[in-house]
């Protein structure tokens, strides 16, 4: 049963399917409910469970409204109706229609997935600097290293980072091509302001983006991920606003997310004075869910991915259809659908164009994970 590392690994995502380092890793294991069927291990330790919660600019934390985005979900799940959105997947797909089916398809960003060199320093910074919360965390001794999962809210609802720390490593190549995290908060010059207090490093005083009118800042983490400050008007329900990528044709990626990830394009801007048009791709309003934000610059069209990015993970009501869609968008599937070996947690992994990793989880599956 053990997968050729030895750990029996568990759904939302597998680190590369090789990983920088050259070797297969998987990167999950289960939370208490499944363990039992595992060697033993540190069991990951939930986090009190938090409500759903929202940012405001003094980083507190108060009461929010579990988001749009996962209460249909929730609602389905608990109504004890697994075949509901089973049936409902495989209808939209008996129409042999799978990039309609990927529109229908019930999908939510649910965390991005990277590796970091000093796991205590960035927990520090995040929840300190960034106010986010711990969710989750789990050490694997036998696979030498940690997971640690943050964001604005519990993850049934709220988009979250899942941290991987791997013994001894305490520096990776953040690459060309990765860009940065976006974060919406009400003030972005107090967060400053506290950022810098904190002995944060901001490398881009608040002010107007260059070509528009949106007030961002940008400070680094401790690896120096960027982090670009957002203002936005309160409430903010899901402050982790953005994950921005860049890639080397703006058409091709927009097609490819519309098609094989069935997002929705929100916005496009071209700023011809900056050299660069955004994009942003999403299941959501843009100001109420996650977004990945496409960024591509006039005449670029390579980038290096170093070792340090690893990849999204989006929720999926049909693995197996998910698969199809990626397949007939062209998508190079790097894990075929289907359950993980003794945990039977479902997901399909694939690159885009530009070689960018997502991971797809069953969102029933997902859900018992977080149990
Ligand atoms: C919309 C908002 O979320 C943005 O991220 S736009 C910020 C803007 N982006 C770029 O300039 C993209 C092109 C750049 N060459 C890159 O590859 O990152 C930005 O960073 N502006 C800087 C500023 O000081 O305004
Ligand atoms: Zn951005």
């Amino acid at each position: 049963m053990a997968a050729a590392t030895g750990c029996v690994p568990l759904c939302c995502h597998i680190r590369s399917a090789v990983s920088p380092v050259g070797k297969n890793v998987c990167s999950h294991r289960p939370t208490r409910s499944i363990a039992a069927f595992l060697p033993a291990t540190k069991r990951s330790k939930q986090v009190a469970g938090c409500s759903s919660l929202r940012l405001t600019s003094s980083g507190l934390f108060s009461p929010a409204p579990v988001s749009k985005a996962a209460q249909p979900l929730l609602a389905r799940v608990s109504r004890g109706s697994p075949g509901a959105p089973r049936a409902m997947a495989a209808e939209a797909a008996s129409g042999s229609d799978v990039e309609a089916f990927a529109k229908s398809d019930a999908r939510r960003m649910l965390h991005v997935v990277y590796r970091v060199g000093n796991l205590e320093a960035t927990k520090k910074f995040y929840t300190e600097a960034l106010g986010m919360q711990v969710t989750r965390e789990r050490d694997i001794p036998e696979e030498k290293y940690t997971n640690c999962f943050l964001g604005y809210g519990p993850e049934t609802s709220n988009f979250v980072v899942e941290l991987t720390y791997n013994y001894g490593k305490d520096k990776y190549d953040i690459g060309s091509g990765f860009g940065h995290f976006g974060i919406a908060v009400e003030d972005v010059a107090k967060t400053v302001e506290k950022i810098k207090v904190l002995g944060g490093t901001v490398t881009r005083e608040p002010g107007p983006v260059k070509g528009g009118r949106s007030i961002i800042a940008f400070v680094k983490d401790p690896d120096g991920y960027m982090f670009e400050l957002i203002q936005r008007a309160g409430p903010i329900k899901e402050p982790f606003a953005q994950v921005m990528l860049r890639v080397g044709d703006m058409d091709r990626a927009i097609e490819f997310y519309e098609k094989a990830h069935g997002m929705k394009l929100l916005r496009k801007s071209d700023r011809p004075e900056q050299k660069y048009t955004i994009a942003m791709m999403g299941y959501g309003p843009e100001d109420e869910s996650t977004v990945l934000e496409l960024t591509y610059n006039y005449g670029v069209t390579e980038y290096t991915k170093g070792d340090a990015y690893g990849q999204i993970a989006i929720g999926t009501d049909d693995v197996y259809k998910t698969g199809e869609a990626l397949r007939a968008a062209g998508a190079k599937i790097t894990r075929e659908a289907g359950p993980l070996p003794g945990l039977n947690t479902k997901i399909v992994a694939a690159l885009d164009p530009d070689g960018w990793k997502t991971v797809f989880v069953d969102n029933e599956d997902f859900l018992k994970e977080l149990e």
